[in-house]
């Protein structure tokens, strides 16, 4: 463990590698060691610091993962699918630590990320905030209360640029509902209504998605029976929560042995024993 890390951010030109960037270099705890982009993108050669509209900062956007990862302790990635499978690899074969908040991943990426896992101390969650994180527990909690008389459904709002439905969020929401109720989220699943679907199947747990402007990301979960309904809602208005979440899952990772960790672990909020 090295007292101030140093972090490689992926993705730098994103939104949330943007944001990522911005609080390795505010914080005290960890250094900027590399920030990567794909090879071709216009970025590549220049300061960061430079191209987020400030001072050099002194690291340059570079598209060579290897070089960048062996000067590293750590690397934070919010990208896509496929980029998270191959950093995986590289980070393992590197034997950094990977943070992975990237969202859309299928069962398979998820395999291939636990076989990383084994070489390597990775934290995955689609939320590194604290709040849906609470959200998580709360829903499990109140979904083991209630039974199927409630209606579970999941409704998401996030900006006109996001790529994959149900967000990661509403995934995991959905997993704690199911988990909360006994079930196996995939068995009762329901996204994507439109047409004539016939009315609404006593158990299942529907998922809604919203797509517009600039929303950051909202997430409800409803309950509804005849005569009442219980809503659980978070709403994120600035991604700095995710990055702050992220930069404490990569210190907290510094103390653990190789295996894959979600974002419960990291704020000690699993209910495994209690
Ligand atoms: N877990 C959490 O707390 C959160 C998760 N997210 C997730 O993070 C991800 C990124 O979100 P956001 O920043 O808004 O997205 P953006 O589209 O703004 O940025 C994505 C970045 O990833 C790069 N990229 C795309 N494909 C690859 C690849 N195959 N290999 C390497 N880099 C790649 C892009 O580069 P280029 O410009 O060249 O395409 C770009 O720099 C999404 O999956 C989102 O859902 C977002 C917020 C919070
Ligand atoms: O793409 C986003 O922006 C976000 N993605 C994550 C998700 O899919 O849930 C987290 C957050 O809601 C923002």
């Amino acid at each position: 463990m090295t007292d101030t890390p140093g972090i490689v951010i992926t993705g730098g030109s994103g939104k949330m590698g943007q944001m990522l960037v911005k609080t390795v270099l505010e914080s005290d705890r960890c250094t900027l060691a590399g920030v990567l982009e794909q090879p071709g993108h216009a970025w590549v050669g220049q300061d960061i610091g430079t191209l987020m509209g400030g001072q050099p900062v002194g690291v340059s956007v570079t598209d060579d993962v290897a070089a960048a990862f062996a000067n590293a302790q750590i690397v934070i990635d919010f990208t896509r699918p496929a980029g998270s499978i191959a950093f995986a690899q590289q980070a393992a074969k590197a034997g950094i630590i990977h943070i992975i908040g990237t969202t859309g991943l299928t069962d398979d990426d998820m395999a291939a990320i636990r076989k990383a896992a084994e070489q390597t101390t990775i934290v995955q969650a689609g939320n590194m905030s604290l709040g849906v994180n609470l959200l998580v527990q709360l829903t499990k909690q109140v979904a083991a209360a209630l039974d199927e008389d409630f209606d579970i459904e999941v409704i998401e709002a996030h900006h006109n640029q996001k790529v994959d439905a149900p967000s990661g969020t509403a995934l995991m929401l959905g997993e704690a509902a199911a988990e909360g109720r006994g079930v196996t989220l995939s068995k009762v699943s329901d996204s994507g209504r439109d047409g004539i679907t016939g009315a609404r199947k006593r158990g299942d747990i529907g998922f809604s998605a919203i797509r517009g402007g600039d929303i950051v990301g909202e997430h409800d979960v409803l309950f509804a029976a005849p005569g009442e309904r219980i809503i659980l809602r978070h709403m994120a208005t600035d991604r700095g929560i995710f990055a702050r979440g992220a930069l404490k899952a990569a210190i907290w990772a510094q103390n653990q042995p190789s295996g894959l960790y979600n974002m419960l672990d990291v704020l000690g909020l699993s209910l495994h024993n209690k």
